[in-house]
């Protein structure tokens, strides 16, 4: 990481960022800036000043890993980089200060942008405040300066939608004052910068401007319905109100007051705990990214140009939408024209929703229609990369397919499935190319939800992962690899979310109800809705393959067949629990609660003939808790990489609330020993349904997070600052941590559910006492990882062992 400057002939300071790959903003380049700006204020054969940033990207903000501070902590460097930095030393600097913007300014790199006299961008620069992603504001004066370059009905936008802008249209809106092809960029902002000193160009300090503002009552009326939206949108994120306070307050009391309003703000947004699993799964996402033995391994990603899809129903012409909007040819193929037909119609008409929608515009949807092509043979299959299959849950079916895509496509063609439950070996059996087959398993509408789960067997080759997440990427996916078993990760994680509900009903609760509390929990829908979304004959077909893969686990409900029983299938056609009329909102349907009496006649599960009685909370406990149960062996039997994919998966796949950071993230909110004992007692209560796994009790006795993988232990050996993070004290009546925060260490102590700091160490000191302690800690089981703080405190205290 540096910030460098050089001088040129012409007097123009250039000011370099360059920490790679994205230039990201830390203390160390806010110091590094403020010196160079200093040295090119005092020098007197420095006219003017351009600011770039190194390698093509100007900068992606703020180190987000700087928010990741213990509770309590309330240090921050960001907030005097506001005032010292952006105002006093470039905004208010002596010399006119110029910025040359390229690929990207987001965050804190388009605040300290907005922060110079001038910007001058490259063409295609995306520029944006995305903030409120992470559960923060705008904390370098995004809040002030925005509204006052571009107004503040479009800056309401952008930041509330954390959508960025590129620099065309930057330049239409004032945020741009000139757009130079990337070749010409420092020498237009060196002219620039040299006529602005020159007084030939307004000095212009963004803070102080007002003309974009508009009327007091404009402004405030614009905040009124911005926060009535925000309110209706985003209710459990604070930031949204937030950041239109800060807003409010620089348009009633001048930007200045206003950068005070958002210093103190960002400071608290900071604690909540919104940002934690925001943050969490910010980098969450970013993991997936890198897969173990795939990614790191040298190989290069195949060029897919070419892609078959086998079945033209919501799934297969949702994916087929997903390809050709990110120019991939598709090829559609169906059994006879009539069946064709309707897929092509429903392609067309998915574009055609996103172009209603504004997504994408009309010009993208001709070209992306243009490379659909519809077929009823394989005549076309042998120029193909990669074919996928998304034809009905029919195991012969599926085989029969592969079966021919083995004769009739090249050996190197991809050969991938859609299902979300059957196991693949099974769909390859009648192949010799086990090595090529792997799942890609979209969620419905596959067009829009954003995660992909790619799924291999002991037999898919590596390169073919690798392709298949790279295909990913390009259609904007967010890809979690994991390994082939009934029902993958996401599907098996969430089978008891479908199924703990049906347990509750039996046993005496109001079906209406459970949907209501897990709405309120923050999922979208509550279970029972969702089930009539996917229909009961599918949730039959599913239940039947987890009863055969899990019986130990299985709540066995006759509902499902009493609702088929009755001309229910759901969404599908209009009835199930709820009233389905096309375009009204779903009702509750009273005349569904006899059928429910009957099934819980039949079951006959409630203790004593009586219905339970429980609290809100506990109808989420149990729901959840089963949930995380499942999730726990998943992650014990490796079918995900890390706990941190099942974050992924369950906001992205099954809609968890993201402001709860993901199903592992919330569970360690939680803590794995309340969830362990409340699984044990309700399994005595109520069955081995809710049977606590061996991993969650295992962590729940060592008081260990569930988070925490458990093949990353051996790993620690080669890391002494992750083993300080791992090293679990325990001491006679309390949980205890240590963490390792910006080179500090410090002792954690769980209180009320959550780690609270209590006190700071000094790493030097404490660091060749925990290289002895992991030392000897090796020479023992893995198990057996644990040495308490008063022993590391001897430790320290005498020097030695
Ligand atoms: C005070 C201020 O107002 C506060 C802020 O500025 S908060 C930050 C605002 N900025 C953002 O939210 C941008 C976040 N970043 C992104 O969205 C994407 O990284 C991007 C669109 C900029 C680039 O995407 P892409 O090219 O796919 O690169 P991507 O893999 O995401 O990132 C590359 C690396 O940079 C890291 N990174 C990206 N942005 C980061 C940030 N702001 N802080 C710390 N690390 C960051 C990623 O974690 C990744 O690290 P890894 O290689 O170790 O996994």
């Amino acid at each position: 990481m540096t910030v460098t400057m050089e001088v040129g002939n012409d007097g123009v300071a250039v000011v370099s960022i360059s920490n790679p790959p994205l230039n990201i903003i830390n203390a160390a380049m806010i110091a590094g800036l403020k010196e160079k700006f200093g040295e090119a204020t005092r020098r007197s054969d420095v006219k003017a000043i351009v600011l770039i940033g190194k390698g093509g990207r100007f900068s992606g903000g703020f180190d987000i890993n700087a928010f990741k501070k213990p509770s309590g902590d309330t240090s921050s460097d960001e907030p005097s980089a506001s005032i010292d930095l952006i105002v006093n030393t470039i905004e208010d600097c002596k010399k006119p200060v110029v910025a040359a913007v390229e690929g990207l300014a987001l965050g804190g790199g388009l605040e300290l942008a907005m922060g110079c006299h001038a910007r001058i961008a490259a063409p295609k620069t995306q520029l944006g405040l995305p903030e409120l992603t992470l559960g923060v504001i705008p904390g370098l004066g995004g809040t002030q300066r925005l509204p006052r370059l571009v107004g503040v009905s479009k800056a309401v936008e952008m930041m509330l939608f954390s959508k960025p802008i590129l620099s065309e249209e930057g330049k239409l809106l004032g945020l741009i004052d000139d757009i130079a092809p990337s070749k010409e960029l420092v020498r237009a902002s060196r002219l620039f910068a040299l006529e602005i000193a020159n007084r030939c160009k307004p000095w212009v300090r963004s803070l102080h401007r007002t003309d974009k503002i508009g009327s007091l009552s404009e402004a405030q009326g614009l905040l009124r319905a911005a926060r009535e939206q925000a309110k209706r949108t985003a209710p459990n994120m604070p930031q949204h109100l937030a950041c239109l306070d800060a807003v409010e307050e620089g348009i009633l009391h001048g930007g200045f007051k206003g950068l005070l309003k958002e210093t103190s703000v960002s400071k608290e947004l900071v604690q909540s705990n919104t940002t934690k699993a925001l943050i969490n799964l910010f980098f969450a996402q970013r993991a997936t990214a890198k897969v173990p033995s795939i990614t790191d391994i040298g190989l290069k990603p195949k060029h897919v140009k070419k892609v078959g899809i086998i079945g033209g129903g919501i799934m297969g012409s949702g994916i087929a939408t997903s390809l050709i909007l990110s120019n991939i040819t598709v090829f559609l193929k169906e059994i006879n024209s009539e069946y064709l037909l309707k897929g092509m119609k429903s392609v067309e008409a998915n574009i055609e929703g996103l172009v209603t929608r504004g997504k994408v515009t009309r010009d993208m949807a001709r070209k992306a229609l243009s490379l659909l092509k519809g077929v009823s043979d394989y005549s076309e299959f042998k120029e193909l990369d990669m074919v996928i299959e998304a034809v009905i849950e029919d195991v012969p079916l599926k085989q029969d397919i592969f079966s021919d895509l083995e004769k009739v496509c090249s050996s190197h063609c991809i050969l991938a499935t859609n299902t979300s439950t059957i196991d693949l070996n099974v769909i390859g059996e009648k192949t010799n190319s086990q090595d090529r087959i792997i799942g890609a398993h979209f969620f419905s509408p596959a067009h829009i939800m954003p995660l992909l789960e790619i799924i291999q067997t002991e037999k898919t080759s590596p390169q073919v992962i690798l392709d298949l997440l790279t295909v990913g990427k390009i259609i904007k996916k967010v890809p979690i690899v994991v390994r082939n078993c009934t029902g993958f990760a996401v599907n098996r994680t969430f089978f008891p979310y479908m199924q703990a509900p049906q347990l509750l009903v039996h046993l005496g609760v109001d079906l209406f109800r459970v949907d209501r509390v897990i709405r309120n929990f923050g999922f979208p829908l509550g279970p029972f809705h969702l089930q009539d979304l996917g229909g009961y004959r599918l949730g039959k077909a599913a239940g039947k393959e987890y009863a055969n893969a899990f019986p130990d686990r299985i709540f066995r409900s006759t509902l499902n067949e009493l609702m088929l029983k009755d001309g229910r299938n759901g969404k599908s056609n209009g009835k199930g629990f709820y009233i389905h009329k096309k375009g009204s909102k779903p009702i509750p349907d009273p005349s569904v609660l006899p059928i429910v009496d009957e099934s819980r006649k039949l079951m006959n599960i409630m203790p004593g003939g009586k219905p339970i009685s429980v609290t809100d909370e506990e109808i989420t406990e149990m729901v959840l808790f089963p949930t995380v149960n499942e999730a726990c062996r998943v992650l014990d039997e490796g079918v995900v990489a890390r706990a941190s994919d099942l974050d992924v998966a369950s906001v992205l796949g099954m809609s968890f609330p993201s402001y709860r950071g993901g199903l592992m993230f919330w569970a360690d909110t939680v803590g794995p020993s309340r969830i362990y004992s409340s699984l044990k007692k309700w399994s005595e209560m109520y069955g081995s349904f809710f049977k606590p796994s061996r991993y969650l009790e295992e962590r729940a006795m060592k008081g260990m997070p569930l988070s925490i993988a458990a093949e990353a232990t051996p790993s620690l050996k080669s890391n002494s600052k992750l083993i300080l993070e791992r090293l679990l004290l325990s001491t006679t009546d309390e949980r205890e941590w240590l963490s390792i925060r910006d080179g500090e260490i410090w002792k954690l102590k769980q209180i009320d559910n959550g780690m609270l700091p209590v006190l700071k160490l000094c790493y030097d000191q404490m660091q060749p006492c925990i290289e002895q302690c992991f030392a000897l800690c090796s020479m023992f089981p893995k198990d057996s990882l644990f040495c308490s703080f008063e022993l590391i405190q001897f430790w320290m205290a005498h020097g030695t062992l």
